[in-house]
């Protein structure tokens, strides 16, 4: 045995047929990479979808993947920094498909970098998207869902490295945490109007949208990738999708302010006896056209 078992293939389902139907599910950031592969499962179970994010070439490949499996999509211009934004998202929403019952919170901006040249705005930029953001359509999800006496679900994507931080994301690690922290408030309070609010962290999920310093492109380095992890492979995007819909769906009722953790193990490996140690500058070098903000 080579590490944890295989998953079943995408395509299968886990829980029941139908078991969305008649729900709106908006995800943000759901036209690339984990977004898609979660909006995705969402309509394998009967969802109409929302794609909520910025750029038009994003919604073409989300409502593509949405509506190959039979269900409506629709998809909205919103930038998530944006709180009269996100309002005009949500009309647009409802107006063509209905009230949203469940938010996927999954928009996110990061890059790797030392966290002395991480500039003013470079910061600004990846804690607005990943904390703000999601304060922000959370807020205004739970708002409408109140004044329409509806139940609902949120459920925030963050990452493992929330609780421990670590080199080169400084920015992302900061705001993950408070994404995390922000799940437990929401749930609390939103509880009595039967409002769910739960996280899921990914750990190591390769996909072709990941941005190029991020990215484990060739067969060696998705494999080196593999070793890394103690289950012995890295996480499909479909996994984290049936997750989310596990969360978000009538099986977690009583789930609520928790942060699932999905990542073979990865996070908890540190042991007494560590590999070398390898300084921030030399994991992530800056590349050759890097701006000199010395
Ligand atoms: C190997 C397996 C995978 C491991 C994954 C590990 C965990 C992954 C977690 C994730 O979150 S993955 C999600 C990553 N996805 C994205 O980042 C996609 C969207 N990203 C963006 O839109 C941008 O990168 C952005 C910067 C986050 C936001 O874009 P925006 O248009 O608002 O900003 P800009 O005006 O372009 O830039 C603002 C500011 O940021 C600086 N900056 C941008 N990119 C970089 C970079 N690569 N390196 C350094 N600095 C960067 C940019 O220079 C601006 O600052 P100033 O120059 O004006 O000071
Ligand atoms: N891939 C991985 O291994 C890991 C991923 N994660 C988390 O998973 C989630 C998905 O990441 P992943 O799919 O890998 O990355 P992607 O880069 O593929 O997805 C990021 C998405 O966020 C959207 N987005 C970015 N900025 C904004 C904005 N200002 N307003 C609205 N939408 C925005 C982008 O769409 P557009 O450009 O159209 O706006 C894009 O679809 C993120 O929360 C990430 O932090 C966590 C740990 C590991």
């Amino acid at each position: 045995m080579s590490g944890l078992p295989v998953p079943p293939p995408l395509g299968t389902a886990m829980l029941p047929a139908g078991t969305f139907a008649g729900q709106v599910v908006a995800v943000t950031g759901g036209g690339t990479g984990l977004g898609k592969a979660i909006a995705v499962e969402f309509a394998r179970l009967g969802a109409a979808v929302a794609v909520l994010s910025r750029k038009p070439e994003h919604h073409a490949k989300g409502v593509a993947a949405i509506e190959v499996v039979g269900a409506k999509a629709g998809a909205f211009a919103v930038d998530v920094r944006d709180p009269e934004a996100i309002a005009v998202a949500f009309d647009e929403v409802e107006a063509a498909l209905g009230p949203v019952d469940v938010l996927v919170n999954n928009a996110a901006g990061n890059f790797p970098q030392p966290a002395e040249d991480i500039s003013p705005r470079g910061w600004r930029a990846v804690t607005d998207i990943v904390l703000d953001g999601t304060f922000f359509a959370s807020t205004e999800f739970a708002r409408r869902a109140r004044a329409g006496g509806r139940p609902g679900a949120v459920l925030n994507i963050a990452a493992t490295y929330a609780w421990t931080g670590g080199p080169g994301t400084a920015h992302s690690a900061a705001a993950k945490a408070g994404v995390v922290n922000l799940t437990q408030s929401l749930a609390v309070e939103w509880a009595p109007d039967g409002i769910r609010v739960n996280g899921l962290a990914p750990g190591l999920f390769p996909h072709e949208d990941v941005p190029p310093q991020m990215r484990a492109d060739t067969p060696e380095g998705l494999a080196s990738l593999a070793r890394t992890v103690p289950a012995g492979r890295v996480g499909s995007p479909h996994e984290l999708g049936w997750a989310a819909t596990f969360l978000c769906s009538p099986y977690a009722a009583y789930l609520t302010g928790h942060t699932l953790v999905l990542d073979g193990g990865n996070w908890l490996r540190r042991g007494l006896r560590m590999p070398d140690f390898l300084p921030v500058r030399e994991q992530f070098p800056p590349p050759p056209d890097a701006k000199d903000r010395s």
